[in-house]
């Protein structure tokens, strides 16, 4: 379970361009949900993760990860049970290295000296047998440098080597936004499988309605640093584009846009 209570976070603190973002802002996931978040641009919903993941530090409140207060760990040790996958493809891979130097730094995400340990035989048919799971090819292109794929590619590599290692939680940043129709639906079903199988705890945001629909079993919608919406189970299954898209509206214009 996860849980952030009583958070509160300023922009520029004590500037004229002091902004209270969250204020007693609350939320609890459990293990295993999948939900999906949309929200107006502003909303928070980046920050929030930012929170979850240790990128940023809350001025009051705490955050909790299977009961364990986490509010002051380290980001690089939350990341040890943490994958995340953010909007920008080039965000989640190296592109000066190879698929398989690539491949071979995920797998050994905490480990000192990961690239050298990572290139033994096996694992290089391990990686070759996760690679083939997107079904492009790049299980044979392993030399190949990754800046020169394209960022659906890279996409589908970062998505792999967030999972590669026993995480608990997957945080997912608007991580279809950069691609093309089709490869985001691509990737939007491979996510959805590495969940499953994995049995992962995981936050996605997006601003495809479709995608926050169709997927998981969880969904918030978030409006000013707090949250306006929140279906579980048969109550999302019962929710359509629509009735999200009459909330949005509803939201705009009690904001007068
Ligand atoms: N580092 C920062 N410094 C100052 N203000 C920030 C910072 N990061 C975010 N903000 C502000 O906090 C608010 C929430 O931003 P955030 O990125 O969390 O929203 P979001 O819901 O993810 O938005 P979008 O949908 O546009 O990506 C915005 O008003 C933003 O300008």
């Amino acid at each position: 379970m996860l849980e952030l209570k009583g958070i509160h976070k300023y922009y520029n603190p004590g500037t004229v361009n002091e902004m209270c973002l969250f204020d007693d802002f609350g939320l609890q996931i459990g293990k295993g949900e999948f939900v999906s978040v949309v929200g107006s641009n502003g909303s928070g919903k980046t920050s929030m993760l930012n929170l979850i993941c240790g990128s940023i530090s809350p001025e009051k409140g705490s955050i909790l990860m299977d009961g364990k207060d986490i509010t002051k760990e380290k980001e690089y040790k939350r990341n040890l049970r943490i994958g995340r996958v953010y909007q920008n493809p080039a965000m989640g891979t190296c592109p000066s290295m190879t698929i398989l130097e690539n491949m071979a730094l995920a797998d050994n995400k905490g480990k000192m000296y990961g690239l050298l340990r990572g290139t033994n035989k096996n694992r290089i048919s391990y990686y070759r047998e996760q690679l083939s799971r997107l079904n492009l090819g790049l299980e044979d292109k392993m030399s190949v440098k990754v800046g020169v794929l394209s960022g659906g590619q890279r996409q589908a590599m970062a998505l792999l080597m967030s999972t590669m290692t026993p995480i608990d939680y997957l945080i997912l940043d608007e991580h279809t936004a950069a691609l093309d129709p089709k490869t985001a639906d691509l990737i939007m079903e491979l996510t959805d499988q590495i969940v499953k199988e994995k049995n992962l705890t995981t936050i996605m945001v997006t601003h495809n309605l479709r995608y926050a629909v169709e997927y998981g079993n969880r969904l918030l919608m978030m409006h000013q640093g707090k949250i306006v919406l929140d279906k579980k189970k048969e109550e999302k299954e019962a929710t359509s584009i629509d009735d999200i898209l009459t909330m949005f509206n509803e939201i705009s214009i009690e904001c007068g846009n």
